[in-house]
Order: C-alpha cells, then structure tokens, then sequence
C-alpha cells in the first residue's frame, strides 16, 4: 500500500510548492514501522494485558474509520487503555519503536481523524469512562477520556448542571476536545476551546503534563503559555488527552424553540445577521433550506413546509425571555418570514431537535448506500449571506444533491453530499465545489472547518489558510511534543 502511494507520488510529473513538502513529507513518514511485528504486539500484551489487544480484522476495520466518507485505513493493532499508566506506557513503546499511534474516542469524527493512514496503533479510550469529579459549586468537572457526552449529562442531572456543548452525535468528551467541536449550542455557550479549563496529556515519550498546571481549574490564567487550547483542536497529533476539566451550567429555567420558513436564502440568512447585530442571546439559530427540509421530512416523519427556514431557541430566567422572542419575531416578520411555530412542550422540542441532529443520516438516506461528504465553512457573520447564496447557486449549477444545514448563528455551515464510494464523477463535481467553497470562506476572511477539523480531508485548504509560514511554525509545534512523528501522522498536514 505504502509503496503503491510512494510510485503514485513519483509518477506526477508537474507539483507546486505545496505538492513538493507532501512529497518531501511523505519520505519521512515512511520511516515510520507500518507492518507491525509479532514481538511488538507481545509487548503490548505485557503492557495491558492480553483480553485489551486485538488483532482481529473486524476490530481492525471498525478503528480504521469515521463516520464520514474517507477511504477507510485499518490500523495493525487495537489496544484499549485501562489506565494512565497503559496510556504512558504504550505512547513509549510506540515512540521508541516509531510505530504510529492514533487516540480513537468513539469514531465520530467527520474528517477521518481516526483513520490509519500508515497502520500501527490504534488507543482506544473507552474504557476510562470514569467522572474523576464534579465541583458543583464551581460550575466544573473533570473527566476521562470515555466519558460521553450523553452520558455526562445523565451524570449532571441532580446537580442541576449540564454540559452543553453539543455536535448532535453522542462522542466521548476527550474526542470533542481533541477536535474543537461545537454544534447547536455553540451560539450561546461557545465551542470546546472556551469550556476546557485544563487537560492532562500524555506526550508520545511517556511524560504527563497538565495544561494549565496539577489540579488547576481557575476560571481565567494568564499564567504562560496556552497549551490547553494547543490541545484543544490537536485531533490527536501532538498527545493523548487523558483527562478534561470542562465548564458546566446551570440548566436553564426556561426554553423557548420555534420554527418559521422563508421563500428566499437571502431572507433568511438576512434574518439571522440582523438576530445577531441586535445582541439577542440566541442558545441556538440553525438554518435548513429547503431540500433540508425535504430530507427532514421524510426521514424524521415531520410534514414542515418545504422552504428556507430557521429553528431557533432561546434559554434563560423566564423574566425577560418573552420580550427577547418578541424581538426576533418582529425581525422575521420583517424579513418575509412566516408560520412561526413554538414549542414550549418539552416532547415536542425534544423531537425536534432531535432530527436535527440526525440531518446527517437523513441526508444520506436520499442515495442510500452512501457515505457523508461534509463541508464545513464558518465566515463572519455579515458576509453570511452572500457565502450562503452563492453555494446555493454552485450546487444548482452542478445539478447534485447538496442539502444546506448551518449553525449560523455562528456563521458556521454544511453542506452535505451523499457519496458512493467509487463514484469518481460525482465525487469530482463535490470536491471541486467544496474547495470552492472553502476559498469562498477564506476570502471573506473565514475559514474552511469550523468545527469538523482538518483530519484528512482539509490538508489541502489548510495550506491555503495558513499560508507556507503558518504551516511551517504549525509543523514546528507539532515537531517539539511529537519528534518522531508518530502521533496520528498524515492528519492536519500532509
Ligand atoms: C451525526 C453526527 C453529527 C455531528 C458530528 C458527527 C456525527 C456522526 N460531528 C463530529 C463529531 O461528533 C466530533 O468531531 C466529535 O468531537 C468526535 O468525537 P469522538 O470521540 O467520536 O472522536 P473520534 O474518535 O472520532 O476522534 C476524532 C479525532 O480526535 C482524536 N482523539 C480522539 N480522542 C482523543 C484523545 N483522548 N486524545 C487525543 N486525541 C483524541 C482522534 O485521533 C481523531 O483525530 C459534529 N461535530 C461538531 O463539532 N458539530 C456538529 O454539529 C457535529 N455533528
Ligand atoms: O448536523 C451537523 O451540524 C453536522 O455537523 C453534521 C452534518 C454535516 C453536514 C450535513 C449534515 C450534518
Ligand atoms: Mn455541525
């Protein structure tokens, strides 16, 4: 496999200056051990015993990929940490060994994150699924990296706190950090990189560091440099995240979800800048057009009408909440909008939000058989419209099936197309329209992910975005926690 890539990278004959640091990239990751020996997984055997090593190909096959559509790359050998010990232990037997060691949470990634580009060790961490503690008083707690999301919250629940950060799919906290996530919520409580307060690591030799220092878990520090938001987005290159210190927050007293529709993209997205300018505290403002609408419809049973349109919510004291909904329904209305639906009841904006988080496989359910292929651009919110209406316009041109979804609250939003694996003509069509779209983005001084990270789908754009210097400093970092580049290699850069 290994060698077919080297012959295919050889064989180009004209490169940029981009193609040539892949090339001269791909040389050293060859240095790296793929084809693991029997001998190493003995090692591991003796590490974490012999019931937490598989070789099985099943196992193999399930660590090799994400949820999206990237080609999937099994790794040699699972291991599943029990501890930090096996953690610290196993990162120094791979790093001595320079074997590729990839941190697998639970494989819900959309940027194959967790596939294993050039074999070696996949770490699985679910089984340190222990809440180390919760400093209720404090709004905090401090987890392992297997803690789930929904889990969590279950967790929480007498407290009276929640953690609300969430990307819709039920992903282990420690992956939600390793990626920067977001979603829904993200308008009104921000993405993972303002709710991490510190973050043990394990460094590819064995060290442990905490990032904000042992048991820290001040609300602000000024204390040196940021290594917890270093972490945070790292998608596994530079360490293994083993324990998070997260804020929490009370559960709102009141919520107010609601529905309403537009016959334009531009009224709409119109709508959301003018929510936003007016300071209103949105806990979430997701848009759908209308073929969302349809793909919603019909995997979700909802018969909403098929237009543009906005979900919205507001949290807060019941004091004031009214008033602030009023506002927004005054901006709407304004804007064209119409069939503005509430839904106070608690069922019912449960069952709403729910299909909403499941958009990704009601979008795959219109070409059944297919594999997500997400994009991801996020922009400052007053050029919002003009991105959005544009890529409207580019996937009608190209005449494929491309649903809009968008956190735009944040001015973070996706497209998805539905892939066939091994259908080169479509999948031609989408990436051109995806780098399109990311140009788009980064010329509005945006950016190509928001909240699914580079993985091994944006390496491309990445280099557009940060430019030749940003890259090189990047791989410098990554070259100081990570020497032999062992950790996750081939994602983020090429
Ligand atoms: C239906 C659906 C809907 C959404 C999403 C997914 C799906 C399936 N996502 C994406 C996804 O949920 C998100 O990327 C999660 O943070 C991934 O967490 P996992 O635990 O699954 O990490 P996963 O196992 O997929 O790993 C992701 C990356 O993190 C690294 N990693 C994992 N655990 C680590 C650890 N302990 N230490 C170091 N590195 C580690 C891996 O190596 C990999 O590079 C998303 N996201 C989002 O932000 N907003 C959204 O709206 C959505 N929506
Ligand atoms: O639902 C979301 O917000 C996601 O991030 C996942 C996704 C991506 C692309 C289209 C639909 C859902
Ligand atoms: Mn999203």
């Amino acid at each position: 496999m290994l060698f077919r890539q080297l012959m295919k990278c050889l064989k180009q004959t004209s490169f940029s200056l981009s193609d040539y640091n892949t090339k001269r990239n791909f040389f050293r990751a060859v240095q790296l051990q793929a084809n693991i020996p029997g001998t190493f997984v003995g090692s591991l055997k003796s590490i974490v015993g012999d019931a937490n090593v598989s070789t099985a190909d099943a196992v193999r096959d399930q660590h090799g990929h994400d949820e999206s559509h990237h080609e999937v790359h099994k790794p040699d050998v699972v291991v599943f940490a029990e501890s930090l010990e096996h953690v610290c232990k196993v990162a120094k037997l791979c790093n001595d060994n320079k074997v590729p060691l990839i941190p697998f949470g639970s494989g819900t990634g959309l940027e194959g994150g967790v596939n294993a580009l050039q074999g070696g060790v996949s770490l699985n961490m679910s089984k340190m699924n222990q809440v180390v503690k919760v400093n209720a008083e404090d709004f905090d707690c401090t987890v392992q990296p297997g803690v789930m999301r929904i889990a969590l919250n279950a967790y929480l629940r007498d407290t009276g706190l929640w953690f609300p950060i969430d990307p819709g799919a039920d992903a282990s906290i420690c992956g939600m950090c390793a990626t920067s996530a977001s979603g829904t919520n993200a308008v009104r409580y921000g993405t993972m990189k303002e709710n991490v307060l510190n973050l043990q690591v394990v460094l590819p030799d064995g060290r442990v560091i905490e990032t904000a220092g042992k048991g820290k878990r001040s609300r602000k520090t000024s204390a040196g440099y940021n290594l917890t938001n270093l972490f945070v987005g790292s998608e596994g290159t530079l360490g293994i995240i083993t324990e998070a210190t997260i804020k929490l927050y009370g559960i709102p007293e009141k919520t107010i979800a609601a529905v309403c529709h537009f016959d334009s993209v531009q009224e709409a997205v119109d709508t959301v800048v003018q929510i936003m300018q007016s300071g209103i505290s949105m806990a979430k403002l997701e848009f759908l057009d209308d073929k969302a609408i349809e793909a919603f419809n019909k995997y979700s049973k909802f018969n909403m009408k098929v237009a543009h349109s906005l979900f919205l919510e507001f949290h807060g004291p019941a004091l004031g909440l009214e008033d602030q909904f009023n506002t927004v329904k005054e901006l709407i209305t304004s804007n064209n909008g119409s069939g503005l639906q509430i839904a106070t009841d608690e069922d019912e904006r449960k069952r709403l939000w729910k299909a909403r988080h499941e958009m990704i496989w009601a979008c795959t359910a219109l070409l059944p058989g297919s594999k997500p292929y997400s994009t991801d651009v996020c922009v400052p919110i007053s050029t919002l419209p003009k991105v959005i209406v544009q890529t409207k316009k580019w996937i009608e041109e190209a005449n494929i099936i491309g649903p809009i979804v968008g956190h735009v609250g944040d001015g973070n939003f996706h497209v998805f197309f539905p892939m066939m694996r091994g259908d080169k003509e479509t999948y031609e069509k989408v990436q051109d329209l995806h780098f399109k779209m990311g140009f788009l983005a980064m010329e509005m001084n945006g950016t190509c992910t928001g909240e699914h990270g580079i993985g091994m789908g944006k390496r491309k754009l990445l280099e557009k975005e940060l430019g030749p210097t940003g890259i090189e400093v990047m791989k410098e970092v990554k070259k100081c926690f990570d020497p032999n580049g062992i950790m996750n290699p081939g994602k983020v850069f090429f």
